[in-house]
């Protein structure tokens, strides 16, 4: 079986792609590299240009020599054909730019028009903001006041997280923004959404008569997400220690996927359609109702010192750039209902945290159990069937069943069968910025959050807010490179559930049938 890796294969509409923030880590670690894969796979035409802009002052050479080394350092292409990397590095120029000075924003108009005729572009501008969120607003303004919005062709602004600090910093820029732009012009990021297996949930889901007869209350014990890092905060303490994994994590990428596996199936795979579900379950979210109710059901923790193999590790309060008293969580854990019809009943288990043992992203559906069975020879229940979601950085999907063990009287032996496709097809499988660059590029805003999304969460993550705010006392310490606060197991402990291991560290009595050769 052959895969086709890249992404779908319609070519956006010409356009002059404006980077802000081009000298950023971001567009280093991901747009630089994104752009290339898209051009190496011809999913750019050869009309468009993209103008990196910044403060600080770049000729067009040195710009072009940081997008080499970007795309050298962080792309799963190389830049080792000259004659294309001639061709691709053409497209780019660099303007310093004070996004607080207008008039940098009327050359950047000058500049725009030469690039159109250069690159026999029709008109089309799309703003990619890789900047801190408090400049998303003055930017719009100036693109307005600077003359950029009044080109023939389409205007799109794609943003990225975090759009906003709770819910009514959220209204405010989403007011300015709408000062400026329409709805159906602004691209919120989600990276998550962009990530491969997170899309193929709707289709394991809707593709296969194995599991949509049996997603919901009557069959689905529990649902587990999983986000895990072993990363620390490094240097990015100042953004972090005002946000913290609620906020970084929770808000967005958790609950996105929580909406995913929760949705109704829409009526047709169109975006609008697929919004409006995901919408229907964030409205059905069970709001935490008092300051007791969030300590009952989400724990936080904080990682303190820890020792991972045989590397010493610094505790959160001792990171560069994190106030010795932050109280911010690295960590979150958090029993969430969605009240309606199809999961009335039905725990959502969410977790994310820092300074974990492994970096991984997995969705575990644990089924109702058979029950207890006398036809089989074991006296104890029968394990639960499981479907695991493996979204990153393993990709893939493995069933947890029962079978009998050979050779046995009906003893039971639970089976894995798994698909590992970043077995079959290795690190080439797109990255989400690509995927949702070109999507921006065409049109497509289905992979990106609308402000009804936005809002929602945020009424959700608020409450958990708000009562931290008021009482610090929970705070839970765990060593770095430990799967967390003990606490966050009592969280299914009540239900009789327990966390799944997660990456493949079943229980060793588990038989592997899989595609990668383990
Ligand atoms: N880095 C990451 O992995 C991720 C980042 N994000 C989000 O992406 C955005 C950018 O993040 P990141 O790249 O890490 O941030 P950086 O701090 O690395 O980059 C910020 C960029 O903004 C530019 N900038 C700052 N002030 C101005 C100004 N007044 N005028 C013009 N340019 C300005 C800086 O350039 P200069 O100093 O030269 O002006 C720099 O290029 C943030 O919203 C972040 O939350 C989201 C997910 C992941
Ligand atoms: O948005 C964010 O995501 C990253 C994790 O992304 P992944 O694709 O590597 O799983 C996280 O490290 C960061 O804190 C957060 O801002």
């Amino acid at each position: 079986m052959t895969y086709n890796t890249t992404v779908d294969s319609i070519s956006p509409e010409g356009a002059v792609y404006y980077l802000f923030g081009a000298t950023g880590d971001l567009a280093r670690r991901k747009l630089f590299p994104a752009l290339f894969s898209l051009y190496k796979e011809g999913k750019l035409s050869e009309n468009f240009a993209v103008v990196g802009l910044a403060r600080r002052p770049r000729t067009n050479e040195q710009f072009r020599s940081d997008l080499y080394d970007s795309i050298n350092e962080f792309c799963r292409y190389k830049a080792d054909d000259a004659e294309l990397w001639n061709r691709f590095s053409e497209h780019f120029v660099y303007m310093s730019l004070d996004i607080n000075n207008v008039d940098g924003f009327r050359e950047l108009n000058v500049l725009s028009t030469e690039l159109d005729h250069k690159f026999g572009i029709p008109g089309n501008r799309l703003f990619y903001l890789a900047l801190a969120p408090s400049l998303f607003g003055p930017v719009s303004f100036n693109l307005r006041d600077g003359g950029l919005l009044e080109s023939t062709g389409w205007n799109r602004l794609v943003i990225e997280k975090p759009f906003g600090y709770d819910l009514p910093s959220a209204q405010k820029l989403n007011e300015q923004l709408n000062q400026v732009f329409k709805e159906e012009e602004i691209f919120r990021i989600d990276h998550y959404l962009g990530k491969e297996m997170v899309q193929n949930i709707q289709v394991i889901r809707f593709a296969n008569a194995f599991f949509e007869p049996l997603w919901n209350n009557n069959h689905i014990a529990n649902v587990q997400i999983t986000l895990s890092e072993t990363v620390g905060v490094e240097e990015r303490g100042g953004y972090y220690d005002k946000s913290g994994a609620l906020r970084d994590m929770g808000q967005n990428h958790m609950l996105q996927m929580l909406t995913m596996i929760a949705m109704e199936p829409p009526s047709r795979l169109h975006g609008e359609d697929i919004r409006d579900e995901k919408v229907k379950v964030l409205r059905s979210l069970r709001g935490y109702t008092s300051g007791d109710d969030v300590r009952k059901h989400v724990v936080r923790g904080q990682y303190s010192e820890g020792q991972v193999g045989s590397k010493e590790l610094p505790g959160y309060r001792q990171e560069d750039s994190v106030d010795p008293e932050s109280s911010t969580e690295t960590y979150f854990a958090a029993k969430v209902f969605v009240d309606n019809f199809r999961w009335a009943g039905v725990p959502f288990y969410i977790r994310t945290g820092k300074r974990m043992p492994v970096k991984t992203t997995e969705v575990v559906v644990e089924f109702k159990s058979m029950p207890q069975n006398v036809l089989f020879a074991q006296k104890h229940d029968l394990a639960p069937n499981l479907l695991v979601i493996r979204v990153n950085p393993m990709e893939g999907i493995y069933i947890k069943i029962n079978a009998k063990k050979p050779g046995s009287d009906n003893a039971v032996q639970p089976v894995s069968m798994e698909f590992c496709q970043s077995c079959q097809i290795g690190i080439n499988t797109p990255e989400a910025y690509e995927r949702l660059i070109h999507d921006a590029a065409r049109g497509d805003s289905t992979y990106f959050t609308r402000w009804d999304e936005v809002s929602h969460a945020w009424e959700f993550v608020d409450r958990i807010a708000q009562a931290w705010r008021e009482e610090k006392s929970d705070l839970a310490f765990y060593p770095a490179g430990s799967w967390g606060p003990e606490a966050a197991g009592r969280l299914l402990d009540e239900e009789g559930f327990h966390w799944w291991p997660v990456n493949g560290q079943e229980e060793d009595n588990v038989i592997w049938i899989t595609n990668s050769g383990k």
